[in-house]
């Protein structure tokens, strides 16, 4: 396969056809516009794209369209995007349009991909072996800790038994809570933690900033200590995961919050579907990426969640797999129906689920570990809670019977 195919979901306008419509995308992203031009070259032919197939489906219809791999810039992911993600959108033509999927030749894989990747970040925290799912926390509140607070959080829930502590999405560098002051307070308490219970546990500092900033953001959080970066890929953009990947040889996994994806992946008919954006962060170089819960508090359709993660983790172009991440709403209680949805290559996060605990963050963690621990050892969380007195109150707090 040679070129790019793009697949998308569409309803027509009621007085366009369907195959008019499809044939529209193809023309509007490569060499077409409304109408003829007096300014075609017969050369320009072979950066035309094509409809490949196109049958109806739902309320609407499904059309494979073939994009000439010459179209595309060979790693400017930006402007891969503006191909097949671009005008497309606005066509009048089309009542609504839902990009499901691309297949990119390997040509146009050109990236280095994830650094460490899930084995990578498994080996970093020695589950390599055990393939249990990772436990994660977001400090919480989401901002307005000062650091030495937010070091006190994050200590707690590292003794309490997680593998891995995040910033949340909107926690950057502040004046309450300086980056720097913040990574060398947490990082103080993470080498305490990790000392007293001999395990490895990963911060993820969140250096979300404009894209020509990052790298530089991401030295100076380096320098300060910093165990693990996180980038809001959506809000910053793919450049910014591409810089830190291609740029510099950072020696710390990434971890990607998507945040803001919502406003294109949620409705069935229109936007962009998670799929396309998964793929993409796996070339830009994400070691782990949000993609949704089964249980949790975000809108989303489990099968097609279940089939994102599986496409983390299938050979692509032979770049390390993502460590798919299941954050959002979710608490011990939850724990059993997302391993049993998602598989125990997942990284389980709670914010609220930890902090939110009757006997504070420390008992949280426990009962999140021991939520994992049960599934682990094939019981359900009420059985393992009955000698597990974290787990206990966390059931009885949210109500899980
Ligand atoms: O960034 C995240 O993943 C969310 O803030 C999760 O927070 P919650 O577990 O409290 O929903
Ligand atoms: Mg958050």
């Amino acid at each position: 396969m040679s070129d790019l195919f793009s697949y998308y979901y569409f309803r027509p306008r009621s007085d366009t056809k369907p195959e008019d419509a499809a044939i529209a995308i193809a023309e509007e992203e490569t060499t077409g516009t409304w109408t003829d031009l007096k300014t075609r070259k017969d050369y320009v032919k072979a950066l035309d794209g094509s409809v490949e197939e196109l049958h109806a489906e739902g309320d609407g219809y499904v059309a494979k369209i073939r994009y000439p791999a010459e179209i595309f810039e060979p790693g400017n992911i930006p402007q891969y995007l503006s191909v097949f993600a671009g005008n497309l959108f606005g066509l009048g033509r089309l009542d609504a349009v839902r990009l499901l999927d691309i297949d990119i030749p390997e040509k146009l894989a050109c990236f280095e991909g994830p650094l460490f990747g899930m084995k990578g970040v498994r080996r970093l925290i020695g589950t390599d072996k055990s393939g249990r799912p990772h436990v994660g926390t977001i400090i919480k509140p989401k901002v307005g800790l000062t650091p030495k607070d937010t070091a006190e959080v994050a200590y707690n829930a590292a003794v309490g038994g997680v593998d891995f502590i995040k910033d949340d999405e909107t926690l950057t560098d502040q004046a309450f809570c300086p980056m720097d002051e913040r990574i060398e307070a947490v990082m103080g308490k993470i080498d305490r933690a990790q000392g007293e219970t001999g395990r490895k546990i990963l911060y993820a500092v969140n250096i979300s900033d404009r894209a020509d900033r990052i790298v530089e953001r991401a030295e100076r959080a380096l320098e300060h200590g910093a165990n693990t970066l996180m980038v809001d890929v959506i809000t910053c953009g793919y450049s910014a995961l591409q810089a830190l990947s291609e740029e510099m040889k950072i020696n710390v996994p990434v971890h990607v919050h998507r945040t803001m994806h919502g406003a294109m992946t949620r409705m069935p008919e229109h936007g962009i579907a998670m799929r396309p954006l998964a793929r993409l962060v796996r070339l830009s170089g994400g070691d782990q990426l949000h993609t949704g819960t089964i249980s949790g508090k975000m809108g989303h359709s489990p099968e097609e969640l279940k089939r994102d993660n599986e496409i983390l983790k299938e050979d692509y172009f032979g770049l390390k797999p993502v460590f798919p991440v299941a954050s959002g709403g979710l608490h011990p209680g939850k724990v059993h129906a997302e391993i049993s949805g998602l598989g125990c290559d997942i990284v389980l996060q709670a914010g609220g689920g930890i902090h939110g605990h009757p006997d504070g963050t420390e008992s949280g963690a426990r009962a999140m570990r021991q939520a994992v621990d049960a599934y682990m050892e094939g019981l359900t969380a009420q059985e393992y809670a009955k000698d597990h007195t974290e787990l206990r109150k966390a059931l009885e707090k949210w109500g899980v019977r």
